[in-house]
């Protein structure tokens, strides 16, 4: 059964993060930080200035690498399938409410690392010379199992996150799936901890009803709420 806690962001409203109704996701059990590499292949911060009206601004950006996500839908079952997962930034971004970012060791039993757990779309970043249906079609096998035909992989949006400060671009696509397609458990590669989280499609319509929020980024609510209203048979 899913548990929604009301209201904004800044009051604690993990998708069931801490009483998991999906188990222990992973096992954590130090968290520290330490200052960026010099060099880092994942993001790179620089300063843009302009002149605006003869006014000299300063925008100070992170470049990041684009993104696929997919809306996955299990039509043997009528469920939808997401992913469950610590991130590190959604931590960070939970513990920098109560307390300055530090350089040393998090209390994990002030601040659990549960606090971090999301529910996602399925979803990867540009980080080869490859279709972007290619990439989602990867992905969809990694994270959650399943090997789908790159043609049954539909586009539905493509648009940029973090638009003041990242923008990375982001292509949303749609793809239908059976049981029959699902070749192994998925949960990701390497040292990836990722769960598949099926839900139906009236948890589903729960999640994106007024005032429900979760832990995960919008791509799951704007995915969930295209499929409702474009691809779902009408609620009752
Ligand atoms: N900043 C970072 N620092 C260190 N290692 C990193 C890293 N980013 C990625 N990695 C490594 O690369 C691996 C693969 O990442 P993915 O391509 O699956 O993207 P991810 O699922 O993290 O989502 C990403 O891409 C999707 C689609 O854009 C976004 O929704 C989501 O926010 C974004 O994190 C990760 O498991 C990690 O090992």
């Amino acid at each position: 059964m899913l548990k929604f806690f009301r209201g904004g962001l800044r009051r604690v409203c993990c998708f069931d993060a801490k009483k998991s109704a999906f188990g222990r996701l992973s096992n954590i059990t130090r968290i520290w930080f330490s200052p960026l590499p010099a060099k880092s292949q994942w993001i790179k911060p620089c300063c843009v200035l302009y002149l605006e009206n003869e006014m000299k601004k300063e925008t100070h950006i992170v470049k990041v690498l684009d993104g696929v996500l997919v809306v996955l839908y299990n039509k043997s079952r009528d469920k939808l399938i997401f992913v469950r997962q610590f991130r590190a930034a959604v931590y960070q971004a939970q513990l920098s409410r109560k307390q300055p970012i530090t350089k040393g060791d998090v209390d994990l039993q002030k601040f659990p690392p549960e606090l971090g757990i999301t529910l996602e779309l399925c979803a990867g970043q540009v980080d080869k010379d490859q279709s972007l249906k290619n990439i989602a079609r990867e992905e969809i096998l990694e994270e959650c199992g399943y090997d789908v035909p790159t043609d049954s992989i539909q586009p539905i949006f493509h648009y940029r996150s973090g638009v003041g400060i990242s923008s990375g671009a982001q292509a949303l696509f749609y793809c239908e799936v059976c049981d029959e397609q699902r070749v192994s458990a998925g949960g990701g590669v390497d040292k990836e901890v990722i769960q598949v989280v099926e839900l139906s499609l009236d948890e589903a319509r729960e999640l994106v009803k007024t005032g429900m929020t979760t832990n995960g980024g919008p791509a799951l609510l704007v995915g969930v709420m295209w499929f409702l209203l474009n691809k779902a048979p009408k609620s009752s």
